[in-house]
């Protein structure tokens, strides 16, 4: 006797962050503490499928046992949209299987990486993966070749996380990356803050004067611009740091160079011709972690809170925005701004000064404060009132704190 999910689970009644436990039959595997604020249907999740549940409402830790609370051959009312209004139709047979809630050593054992797959862009070597490795010491990195194949990844269950720069302090915003949160649905659950060292790399035995092309991932080499226009090199684009490596240890050209990690050298069997050579000493790069699943926020450490919207025209229409910020001490640690892609250009007609056209926003902004926190709920609460579009894209602990 099994607990088996055949689908999507159908619980009642549920309460926003109602906690659902699952097990992996065949891995043993414990799952996460799903957030129920919105339908969550596993039939996405191959893995998933098949594997023994037990729904526990986060009041009473009771999971409805079916057999004994439905009629016999009724087949319970299921709505795919609505489940709160769903009645219980947890299949299960042997309450002995039904798995334990997490401990804290579970929890902490995610937190070092164990077993968690980690997508991210580029090759091995590239910093990302250095990212995916700060952020989960013992996890497998899943090199991808594109930004939005990781986050394909994840979405395809082929992956549990994964990890994506979003900001570098010489070259600023990474915007293909904000652009690719607002188009997929996954939940920002934490950050990495990684010291972005660059070495110019070479065939062993190349010398540095001799190289007439230096490759690299355009953040890259926008990060070392003072050196590069000093060697006076041809600058050649590359999909990221490790693959420009890759690619000059495949050519067997002496005279071109690659921009890239100390790791990359070593991967590639490359000589580091000269090493922290970006502008800037200091360079970091800001990753985000990305998840399924949001994690649920609390207020035992800093949290931070990553949110998206945009604003009808009028006059100081973003000043009442971050005012609502203001008002309740909430500090913001980011804000940007992206046109909005779908509706760039706004016509307006006064009459007797003839039309304007002006760009549309999205407004990205970073609160320092917990999902968890009242003045946070107010503030949002606040916000969505004259706000045209509103979206939290995740609340997580700062990376200070971890
Ligand atoms: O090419 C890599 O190694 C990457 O991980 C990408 C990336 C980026 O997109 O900004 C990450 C960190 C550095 O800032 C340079 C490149």
């Amino acid at each position: 006797m099994d607990l088996r999910v055949n689908g999507t689970i159908w619980v009642s009644p549920i309460k926003p962050y109602s906690k659902v436990c699952l097990l992996d039959l065949e891995s043993g595997r414990r799952g996460f503490g799903f957030n129920l604020m919105s339908n969550c249907d596993f039939e996405k999740s191959h893995k998933w499928q098949c594997c023994c549940a037990a729904v526990f409402a986060q009041r009473d830790m009771t999971p409805v046992d079916e057999e004994k609370s439905s009629t016999p051959g009724v087949e319970p009312s299921r709505t795919t949209d609505n489940f709160q209004e769903t009645k219980s139709t947890i299949f299960h047979r042997d309450l002995s299987l039904l798995p334990k809630p997490l401990s804290a050593a579970d929890l902490s054992s995610l937190d070092n990486g164990i077993k968690v797959r980690v997508a991210y862009q580029g090759l091995p070597g590239a910093y990302s993966e250095a990212a995916a490795l700060k952020a989960y010491p013992k996890c497998e990195t899943v090199p991808c070749d594109q930004f939005e194949d990781a986050f394909k990844a994840v979405e395809l269950w082929l992956v549990d996380k994964a990890v994506l720069p979003i900001e570098n302090s010489l070259g600023g915003s990474i915007h293909r990356n904000y652009d690719l949160l607002l188009r997929h649905r996954l939940h920002i659950v934490g950050e990495v803050q990684l010291a972005v060292n660059h070495c110019l790399l070479g065939l062993p035995g190349a010398k540095k004067n001799e190289l007439k092309r230096v490759s690299s991932h355009p953040q890259a080499l926008a990060q070392c611009e003072m050196m590069l226009s000093k060697l006076g090199v041809v600058r050649v684009s590359a999909e990221d740091t490790a693959g420009a490596a890759q690619m000059v240890a495949l050519s067997g050209m002496r005279d071109t160079g690659a921009i890239a990690s100390a790791r990359a050298a070593e991967i590639y069997g490359l000589d580091i011709l000269a090493d922290k050579i970006q502008d800037e000493k200091d360079n970091i790069t800001h990753f985000l972690i990305l998840a399924r699943e949001p994690i649920i926020p609390g207020t035992d450490r800093p949290y931070k809170t990553s949110i998206v919207f945009s604003l009808e025209e009028g006059p100081g229409v973003l000043f009442k925005a971050l005012a609502v910020f203001a008002l309740r001490e909430i500090n913001l640690s980011k804000i940007d701004s992206r046109p909005l892609k779908n509706r760039p250009l706004r016509v307006v007609d006064d009459s007797n000064k003839g039309s304007a056209k002006y760009f549309d926003y999205i407004f990205y902004v970073d609160l320092e404060a917990s999902m968890a926190e009242p003045r946070v709920q107010y503030a949002l609460g606040h916000l969505q009132e004259f706000a045209r579009f509103l979206r939290v894209l995740g609340c997580y602990p700062m990376e200070s704190a971890l």
